[in-house]
């Protein structure tokens, strides 16, 4: 079976993929100080507690964190015995080309996520996918990844209000009931929320504008349903849709390729 290994700025997330569906899915912070020996004492006791029995033949691994992917590989080296793909070497070939400028190390998460969309839905996409940052990912028409957008991450955005000003409290994202807020609290979260509908219809309009034709808006990460569910600001949102381009990538290296 596949562990599929998703590391963002944030969290990271383990799913264990048995070819056919994921049959668990954990999330732990990410931290670059982690051992393969921590996160397979982690794992292993999460898999028994939730009697979990997958033997772990492959690994794939994409990380927006350059310095935990040494850890990972002595994971899959140690425990799993066996050498993972990751996304970005150049090793791990992609279904889609990348069209950007030379010299760009696009963020893997957006790579997979382009991926995965393309997968799905086809080409002429705008993948929002909500992490530490908010990225945009543009799909073309034949599945390359030409570029996007990385706006400060929702959650980001309110830390930087709480760090940057005395008076201002630590707030959790949520919908405010009116745009006009009466106390604190309530005008910082419409600040946010609002603030980031409109970021979300600007860019998106403006992407749909500079290349003239018709495209679908997907969105990813936890947050994704909050902004749905108030505003219908995408054509569909799909949780898993990193981990869905993880096991596309793995399985196009699998039997497209021949390395050896
Ligand atoms: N369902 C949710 N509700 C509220 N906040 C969330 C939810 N899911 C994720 N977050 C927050 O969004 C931020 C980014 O999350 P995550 O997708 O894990 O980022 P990354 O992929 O960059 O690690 C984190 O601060 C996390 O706490
Ligand atoms: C933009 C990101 C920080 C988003 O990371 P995340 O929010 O998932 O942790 C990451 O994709 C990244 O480091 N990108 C490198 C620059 C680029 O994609 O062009
Ligand atoms: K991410």
């Amino acid at each position: 079976m596949l562990l599929a290994v998703d590391c963002g700025n944030t969290n990271t997330v383990f799913s264990i993929w048995n070819g056919t569906e994921f049959i668990a899915t954990w999330r732990t912070s990410t931290e670059t100080q982690r051992t393969a020996d921590q996160y397979y004492v982690w794992l292993s006791t999460l898999m028994s507690l939730q009697k979990v029995d997958a033997q772990i033949t492959d690994m794939i691994i994409s990380s927006t964190v350059p310095r935990v992917v040494f850890n990972l590989r002595v994971l899959a080296d140690r425990y799993f015995n066996t050498r993972p793909l990751v996304v970005g070497r150049p090793d791990c070939a992609l279904p889609i080309d990348v069209r950007v400028d030379a010299g760009t190390a696009v963020g893997p998460d957006r790579l997979v996520n382009s991926v995965a969309g393309y997968d799905l839905y086809g080409g002429d996409l705008i993948v929002v996918d909500f992490g530490t940052a908010t990225t945009f990912d543009v799909v073309d028409t034949d599945g390359a990844y030409v570029g996007g957008v990385i706006a400060p991450g929702v959650n980001l955005s309110l830390q930087a209000l709480h760090e940057a000003a005395a008076a201002l409290p630590h707030v959790d994202i949520s919908r405010p009931q009116t745009v006009v807020g009466t106390n604190t609290v309530a005008c910082m979260q419409s600040g946010i929320f609002y603030g980031y509908v409109g970021v979300i219809r600007e860019v998106c309009a403006r992407i749909k504008a500079e290349r003239a034709r018709p495209m679908k808006i997907i969105a990813t990460g936890g947050l994704a349903p909050l902004f749905q569910q108030a505003e219908e600001l995408f054509d569909d949102w799909k949780d898993e849709l990193t981990m869905h381009g993880l096991t596309v990538i793995h399985l196009y290296n699998k039997t497209e390729r021949h390395p050896e």
